[in-house]
């Protein structure tokens, strides 16, 4: 059975701001709903005053709510805050960093040109206010708990330990990759691509990509925080579900750069290679490295990624084993479906050799029998591509079941179309 492998719960800067772009639609409709009930109610009450106390009136006032004696309480609802449709796009937002808010500072500075105009100058604690009441319709107090206590955790992190080669922190393109992967990003057509790839099988990518210098700062990069781990007995989350080993690059620093690797150089591949799993908008990452051999990890199971695109690069050390096993794409419907003989697919590792595949691509790691394997692994995300799935059945593009019974179907129809001509030649 395909386990689904996937990283903790967490909800990074941008799921939260992807989530309020639906959501801002949501809440504006909410409004119009709530503030025709709330004109439609009011008008019945007059209608009702009017018929019992002549000489009582209540107004609309300008935000729309119902203001008079009995009604001013309501301009306190979570309904009296409001956002507007269209941002106001030259707006300069504050920065919320030193403040202590219950959601990623950056979400504060992006929901500004939402705000209506006349919050737009106000004191900045008064649009945090503003801003997190509206937040907190939309996230669970447990959402809530477990984004702060990660951002504790990569705070104590990183408030701590020193890093060997402060160089690999930063993206320095020239001294990460080989100059034949240099050039295809730079030249970015289908054919630079094509040219220094190899596609082994329906969907999976193979090319060279990282200099051997780099793979050693990485390899002894994560060594020492290992070690620093150990030594400092702090508690550290492994990178999935299913790892017991290996280490999240992205909680101890590297995660701006390894946005970016995704973003200039991973995001323009999959593009071309993954535009049926949303390749041209992957917009969030989780990277982190898998360590197998004596005193490690020894395999990995059978499973799918929680990802839309895997880069899977290998690091060295020395090894043998580890090799992985494709045995095809599949939806969430037919993600324990069985094989057909030309998904079946094996890959040995070379250090400095990425492989890419789409998370769905069904895979696991044969045992690493001696040496040591450590592996940097991005799993690519696309939010666009995750909601629009949510509306679609069939996948005959890349689920190879799909794409069976879609055939199964065509065959059918065309045997009961050639019977029933044949029963018409015949009536003749
Ligand atoms: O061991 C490997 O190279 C594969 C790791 C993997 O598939 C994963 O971490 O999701
Ligand atoms: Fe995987």
């Amino acid at each position: 059975m395909a386990h689904q492998n996937g990283s903790f719960p967490r909800i990074t800067y941008q799921q939260q701001l992807q989530l309020l772009q639906q959501q801002q639609q949501q809440v504006l409709i909410q409004q119009q709903h709530h503030l025709q009930q709330r004109h439609q109610q009011h008008q019945r009450q007059q209608q009702q005053q009017l018929e019992q106390h002549p000489r009582v009136s209540t107004n609309i006032i300008a935000n729309g709510h119902v203001a008079g004696p009995q009604n001013q309480r309501l301009s306190l609802t979570p309904c009296s805050t409001r956002l507007r449709s269209d941002p106001k796009q030259d707006h300069k937002p504050d920065n919320y960093e030193d403040l202590q808010l219950g959601f990623d500072p950056r979400v504060f500075s992006s929901l500004e040109q939402y705000m209506p105009p006349d919050m737009l100058n106000k004191p900045r604690d008064v649009k945090a206010q503003y801003m997190s009441s509206i937040l907190m319709r939309y996230s669970s107090e447990g959402d809530r708990v477990r984004i702060q206590k990660h951002k504790e955790y990569r705070q104590k992190i990183m408030s701590t330990y020193q890093p060997l080669y402060k160089e690999i922190y930063t993206m320095d393109a020239e001294n990460f990759f080989v100059p034949s992967f240099l050039d295809a990003i730079r030249e970015n057509t289908e054919a630079g691509f094509r040219r220094i790839l190899a596609e082994p099988t329906r969907g999976i990518y193979t090319f060279e990509m990282l200099q051997p210098e780099f793979c050693e700062m990485l390899v002894s990069e994560v060594d020492n925080f290992e070690r620093w781990v150990h030594e400092s007995k702090i508690k550290i989350m492994r990178p999935n579900t299913m790892n017991k080993f290996g280490v999240v690059l992205d909680d101890f620093g590297m995660e701006s750069m390894l946005d970016k690797l995704m973003k200039d150089f991973i995001r323009p591949l999959s593009r071309v290679f993954f535009a049926e799993f949303g390749g041209c908008s992957l917009d969030t990452h989780h990277g982190f490295i898998v360590e197998y051999g004596i005193h490690r990890d020894r395999e990995l199971g059978f499973h799918v990624d929680d990802s839309e695109v895997t880069l899977n690069v290998c690091l060295g050390k020395e090894f043998s084993g580890g090799e992985l096993f494709f045995r095809g794409a599949r939806c969430d419907a037919h993600v324990n479906s069985d094989s057909q003989l030309e998904e079946i697919f094996d890959y040995s590792h070379v250090p400095g050799q990425a492989i890419l595949h789409s998370g769905r691509h069904r895979h696991g790691a044969k045992a690493t029998v001696s040496g040591k394997r450590m592996n940097l692994i991005l799993w690519c995300r696309s939010s666009t591509f995750r909601e629009m799935i949510k509306y679609q059945r069939a996948f005959a593009g890349w689920c190879g079941e799909c794409r069976r019974k879609k055939k199964e179907r065509e065959r059918l129809s065309i045997a009961a179309t050639k019977q029933e001509l044949l029963k018409r030649r015949m009536a003749l």
